[in-house]
Parts: structure tokens; sequence; C-alpha cells
């Protein structure tokens, strides 16, 4: 299990609750800002290198998550965001949007977790939505459920059919590992799998509190990855534009990514 570097601890967390989607990635003083959004907390509207103008800005992340109805999306972000395993939970419909603000090496982070609906008929007017601008994407399937497994083909096909880009970082998330007497997939398999399509593997839990840290290790994995990645972005328009400055040079390699 892979365990958090001290620099990668959580600050912060909030929930929101989404009809309409926001799809821009960052968010200064004033608050979040957003493109193509018709709710009104999300006005100003930014381009990649306004944000790196103001140091008070805070880049975010948007990770969506994605799955069968029923393999834990939603309990899986609420731990991740709340800490906690919920109660009860009703099918999502649409998105559940929720953000956790992280430290990584010193940079306030947030990340956004875009919990998606895995019932056809409460997802199909949003998907353009979930896929548009996504920085990162979790694949859920639950461990005790062959079927969730066997369809995670279809999920990865609707990810590319949406031409999101091969270098967005995915994981592949194996839930429900409590219930031990249960499991149908065995891990192997999934490990296959996983390395057939370039992804971690994590098999945890959401609803066993011995595996938080795993869960969170799931999204904090993600959030070094992209930190890692933007880092490389910035050096990039530094040469094109000449405008922007960076001290010193972050790669993957150097990151302390707790995976
Ligand atoms: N035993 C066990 N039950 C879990 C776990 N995670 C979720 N569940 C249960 O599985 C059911 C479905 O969980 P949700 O998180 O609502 O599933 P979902 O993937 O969000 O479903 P949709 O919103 O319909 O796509 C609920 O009854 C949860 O309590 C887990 O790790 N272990
Ligand atoms: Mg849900």
């Amino acid at each position: 299990m892979p365990h958090l570097p001290p620099s990668a601890r959580p600050v912060h967390n909030c929930v929101h609750h989404l009809s309409v989607m926001a799809n821009e990635s960052f968010e200064n003083e004033g608050g979040t800002g957003s493109r193509n959004s018709r709710n009104t907390n999300f006005t100003s509207s930014v381009d990649l290198s306004t944000s790196l103008d103001s140091s008070v800005q805070t880049r975010i992340f948007k990770i969506i998550v994605i799955g069968d109805s029923n393999v834990g999306k939603t309990c899986l972000t609420f731990r991740f965001t709340g800490g906690s395993f919920p109660e009860k939970t009703e099918a999502t419909i649409g998105v559940d949007f929720r953000e956790k603000a992280v430290e990584i090496e010193g940079e306030k982070i947030k990340v956004q977790v875009w919990d998606t609906a895995g019932q056809e008929r409460f997802r199909k007017s949003m998907v353009e939505h979930y896929y548009r601008n996504v920085h990162a994407v979790v694949f859920v399937y639950d461990v005790t459920k062959m079927a969730s497994f066997q369809n995670l083909k279809t999920w990865i096909q609707e990810c590319n059919g949406h031409r999101v880009s091969p270098t967005v970082p995915r994981v592949l998330v194996g839930n429900k590992c409590d219930l031990v007497s249960h499991i149908q997939v065995p891990s192997n398999t999934a490990l296959k799998f996983a390395d057939a399509h370039n992804m971690l593997l994590f098999e945890t839990s959401a609803k066993d509190p011995k595996e938080s840290q795993n869960v969170d290790s799931i999204f904090m994995c993600l959030a070094c990855r992209l930190k890692a990645q933007k880092s490389l972005l910035y050096r990039d328009v530094e040469r094109e534009d000449g405008r922007v400055r960076l001290s010193q040079e972050t790669d993957v390699n150097k990151s302390n990514c707790p995976c």
C-alpha cells in the first residue's frame, strides 16, 4: 500500500453538488474561474499565461471518477474529500462535485473530484462535460462483481472516444476489498489489465477505515503526477514566450509522488 510523503498532506476540504458543469483549472482570491459555465459563482475566465502571472492563484486539477453504478464511486470520493464513509448513498444523478485542497511540495493545489453517475439514464446528457478539460481519470470496479470489471473496456472506450489525451494519467481502482469472502476479481487478473492499459492498480475499500490512507493515495498520486507534468508545461511556456521564470526544474522522476 503506498504511503503519502509528508509533503503531500491534505489541508482542507469542501463539497459542492453541481447541476451544471465548471471546467477551468485555476482559482484566485476572488473565487474559482470557469469557462462555459452557467453557474454565476464561476464567472471569470483566464488562460494559462494569465494564471501564471499571479502567485496567489491556486491551481485546480480536475479528476473524474467513472465506472458501473454501485461500485462505490461516491463512497470513494466521499472518503477522500470528507474523510469518512457515508452511511447511506443514492445513485448519483449527473455529477457530484467535491474538492479538497492539498499541499504538495509547498504548493497549495485544489483537487476537484467529479463523482459521475454510473447509470446510463442519469449520465447521458452530461458525458461531454465530464471529459472536457479533464486532467486525470479514475476507473472504478467492484472486486466482488466480475461484470463491473468486464465493463471497464466500455468505460475506457468511452473515455478514448471523447479525445482524452493519452498523456492524461489514468488509474484503476478495485473497491470493496473489505468483502473478502465475496471477491470475484483476482488481483493478478486486475494487474494484467492495468498493465495492458498503462494504469496503476489500487485495490482498496472506501468502507474500511484502515484503508483510508490508501484511498487518499489514489488521488494524491494523480495530483503529484499532474503537478510534475504541469511544471514541465510551465518550462515549455517559458521557452516559448520568455515570460515565465522558474527557479527550479521539476519532472516526474524528481517529484516525491506517493506511487
Ligand atoms: N462493503 C462495501 N460497500 C461499499 C464500499 N463502497 C461502497 N459500498 C456500498 O456500495 C453501494 C454503492 O455505493 P456508491 O458509492 O453509491 O456507488 P456509485 O458507484 O457511486 O453508484 P452510482 O452513483 O449509481 O454510479 C452503497 O450501498 C455503499 O454503501 C466498500 O468499500 N465496501
Ligand atoms: Mg454515485
